[in-house]
């Protein structure tokens, strides 16, 4: 490559030369497509294991190459930024069948679509540059999992559940649909970290995770609410539907065997149901019946329902 150019270098074979080497040193693909879905141009996306979409191919139609749906939805975009006739920002998830063989998971980009100038009667056009934010996706992902999620059992935490609360303590207010909750703790579990090591602690409150998720229905949101303590929040739901679930959860943790290596560990949970009222000022005064119940329920001995 030279290093000094004229004016005519900028319209000749040297030009397109440079242009080309540029684009090929893009990381991030960039497609030429006018408003019909022909693809004009593939330019850049050479970067190794960053974007490849080996699909996408020069004088095809988006249709021809893409599953319709997402052929369906670039076009609409396509047309957006033409009408709108100014950026337009999409983000979506490629799955990795659509992608070259070295990807081993989907990856998710951010197209960024400029419309061109028209020339004369050519149909309208559009740059579409796909710039790949998987790991800021993943990144994001983790750390939302890590503000909404217990570590130990995968369910949701105290944080999480408090913010459903005040939404459905506000619906309340509103539609005054009926709702529960629950607070359940296991019974003497001191001696089970005692007897079995705090490993055997984690298993059984693993394994009682997945009782309660079984036991209770796919709409009621179950979450860890301190060391041995669950709380499950009932929907729709009044005092003797939810004294009938919170027996089934009973019974269900009762019955249930964690085998933690060669011990086979049982236990019991104790439940206070509460139920919110047209009185209540605020969620945490739903949940604080809730834990009076709880220890009205180890006051009675136990592995017992208390409603309060
Ligand atoms: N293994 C394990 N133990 C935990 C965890 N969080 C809290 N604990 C233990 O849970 C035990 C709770 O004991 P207590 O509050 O005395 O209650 P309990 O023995 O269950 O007795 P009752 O609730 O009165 O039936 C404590 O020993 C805590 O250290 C955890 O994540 N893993």
């Amino acid at each position: 490559m030279k290093d000094t150019q004229t004016t005519e270098d900028f319209t000749s074979e040297y030009f397109k030369e440079v242009l080309t080497i540029f684009f090929d040193a893009l990381p991030d693909p960039i497609f030429v497509i006018n408003q019909n879905g022909l693809i004009l141009r593939v330019l850049g996306g050479n970067s190794h294991k960053i974007n490849c979409f080996p699909n996408i191919v020069e004088s095809q139609y988006l249709h021809e190459t893409l599953p319709k749906e997402i052929a369906d939805v670039c076009l609409q975009t396509i047309n957006k930024a033409i009408e709108d006739d100014s950026l337009t920002c999409i983000d979506y998830e490629v799955e990795k069948e659509h992608l070259s063989p070295e990807f081993c998971s989907n990856q998710f980009y951010q197209g960024r679509i400029f419309p061109l100038k028209q020339h004369e009667s050519d149909l309208r056009a559009v740059l579409w540059i796909a710039i790949n934010t998987t790991e800021k996706v993943l990144f994001t992902k983790k750390l939302n999992e890590l503000a909404t999620k217990d570590e130990l059992t995968g369910i949701n935490n105290r944080r999480y559940f408090n913010g459903v609360m005040k939404r459905t303590f506000d619906m309340f207010q509103r539609d005054k649909v009926s709702f529960c909750i629950l607070m359940l703790d296991v019974d003497f579990f001191k001696k089970v970290n005692d007897n079995y090591g705090h490993d055997g602690g984690d298993s059984v409150l693993k394994s009682i995770t997945c009782t309660l998720t079984e036991s209770l229905r796919d709409i009621d949101l179950l979450a860890r609410y301190g060391g041995e303590e669950f709380i499950a929040l009932l929907p729709n739901t009044n005092m003797p539907d939810a004294f009938i679930v919170a027996q089934r959860v009973r019974l269900a943790v009762e019955k249930s065997i964690v085998q933690h290596g060669a011990h086979e560990i049982r236990v019991t949970t104790s439940v206070g149901i509460s139920e919110i009222s047209p009185e209540d000022k605020d969620y945490e005064s739903v949940i604080k019946r809730a834990d009076v119940a709880l220890y009205a329920a180890k006051n009675a001995g136990r592995n017992k329902v208390v409603i309060v």
